[in-house]
């Protein structure tokens, strides 16, 4: 994708595969000397088992400019936790391991609960949350980047290129970005990019009309990227949603908080791939079904809440519109996929089409039954307010987490 074009919305930076990676890569570790970056990983404890992370944390001792990383362990026992632990040791970095489920972990979530301050329900989104928490009691790191724990097609350069805009003093941005082709075993993939969340975008400008924060979304070439990196100034004020609308929520946060000129996009990579997830077609409560409506619903909520009014017929045109942009939309996807030799499956994917046009008219009756609930998670500031003691709890939770349960051999 070598391409030099700018969208005039946001910063774009492309791979114009003119540079030796290595130079990149020495100008970071320069920044990094008084400019601290911490990776964060949120993992399942299941992910340990499967064909990516292995490969990921090889790749990853091999980078010299990480100075800490931190992986929320998500769906642990104890001994799994121990066995994580051995696990993560071959980072040669300063590493820690949060173990999201430990008995003290839960005790201060209670704590949390009491005051009405807790996450609603598990998942990516409060993992990263909990070791945003960690990071600020740190104090220490200039840059956090996260990525997913399942990419197959794993490089350390995909991290270079991911934390080089906002680690560079130089460059004015807050937020970077990334984006890539999703292709793997011969097919495009991202479905739920590609035929919920473009179509819905054009759809949306459509029916309800011009919108920047519309214009804004449509700017990133795949807005459910799960690799971003964020100067940590941004980390106490940012307000995560606990569900699937993740991505596109930190997305929103910045767009209201700062503005587009503080946002790049930075293509990390020419061929993308990871774990992919079932359709779960015949239950809402999981998979790219579920995953579709809290798209959905986090960009109806930020719409809202930015001034627009939404009707059960706003939605009736939106589901119409939508589904007549995303069939021309795949029309294109599958001439794409044939030019360049990979397959493309059109009646599941017209199938998934109609699910999320579905989707888009629960989601909208969802918002116009109960308008004001939204799954935020409090942010930093907000907890720090309310006790401010506890980001130093956290902290010695992991380290009493630590402590207790030493390490034992993975796969024991
Ligand atoms: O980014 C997406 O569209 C979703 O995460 C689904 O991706 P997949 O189709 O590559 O599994």
């Amino acid at each position: 994708m070598a391409d030099f074009h700018q969208n005039g919305n946001i910063a774009q930076f492309h791979d114009l595969r003119q540079r030796p990676i290595e130079e990149l890569v020495y100008e970071i570790e320069t920044f990094a000397q008084t400019r601290k970056i911490t990776l964060v990983l949120p993992s399942l404890y299941s992910e340990l088992e499967g064909p990516a992370l292995g490969h990921i944390l090889d790749e990853l001792s091999q980078v010299n400019y990480l100075h800490r990383v931190i992986i929320g362990l998500d769906r642990a026992d104890e001994r799994q936790y121990r066995m994580a632990r051995d696990f993560f040791s071959r980072l040669k970095q300063q590493h820690v391991v949060l173990w999201n489920d430990s008995p003290r972990m839960q005790a201060l979530e209670e704590k949390l609960s009491e005051q009405g301050l807790a996450p609603e329900e598990p998942g990516k989104g409060k993992n990263m949350w909990t070791c945003m928490g960690y990071l600020i009691s740190c104090q220490d790191s200039a840059v956090m980047a996260l990525h997913d724990c399942d990419i197959t097609t794993y490089h350390r350069d995909m991290l270079a290129r991911l934390v080089y805009p906002v680690v560079n003093p130089n460059f004015r941005y807050q937020l970077s970005k990334g984006y890539y082709p999703r292709i793997g075993d011969g097919k495009l993939n991202g479905r739920v990019t590609r035929l919920l969340v473009s179509p819905l975008l054009i759809a949306l400008k459509r029916v309800i009309g011009d919108r920047d924060y519309i214009d804004y979304l449509r700017a990133f070439r795949y807005p459910l990227s799960g690799e971003f990196a964020l100067r940590t100034a941004l980390l106490p004020d940012l307000r995560i949603p606990s569900d699937w609308g993740l991505e596109i929520g930190v997305l929103s946060e910045v767009w209201r908080n700062l503005g587009r000129h503080s946002v790049c996009q930075v293509e990390i990579s020419d061929a993308y791939d990871h774990k992919h997830q079932d359709v779960s077609a015949e239950d809402a409560r999981g998979g790219l079904n579920r995953m579709s409506t809290d798209i959905c619903k986090a960009i109806f909520r930020k719409l809202a809440a930015d001034g627009t009014v939404f009707t059960a017929n706003t939605f009736r045109a939106l589901k119409a519109t939508y589904y007549r942009v995303a069939l021309d939309l795949l029309e294109f996807y599958a001439d794409d996929a044939r030019m360049n030799g990979l397959k493309l499956d059109r009646h599941r994917e017209e199938k998934n089409i109609e699910l999320f046009a579905e989707n888009i008219m629960v989601a909208g009756h969802t918002f116009l039954a109960k308008p004001n609930e939204a799954p935020f998670i409090p942010n930093w500031s907000r907890v720090n307010a309310a006790d401010n003691e506890l980001v130093a709890e956290l902290r010695a939770a992991v380290a009493a987490d630590e402590e207790e349960y030493a390490p034992i051999p993975f796969g024991s």
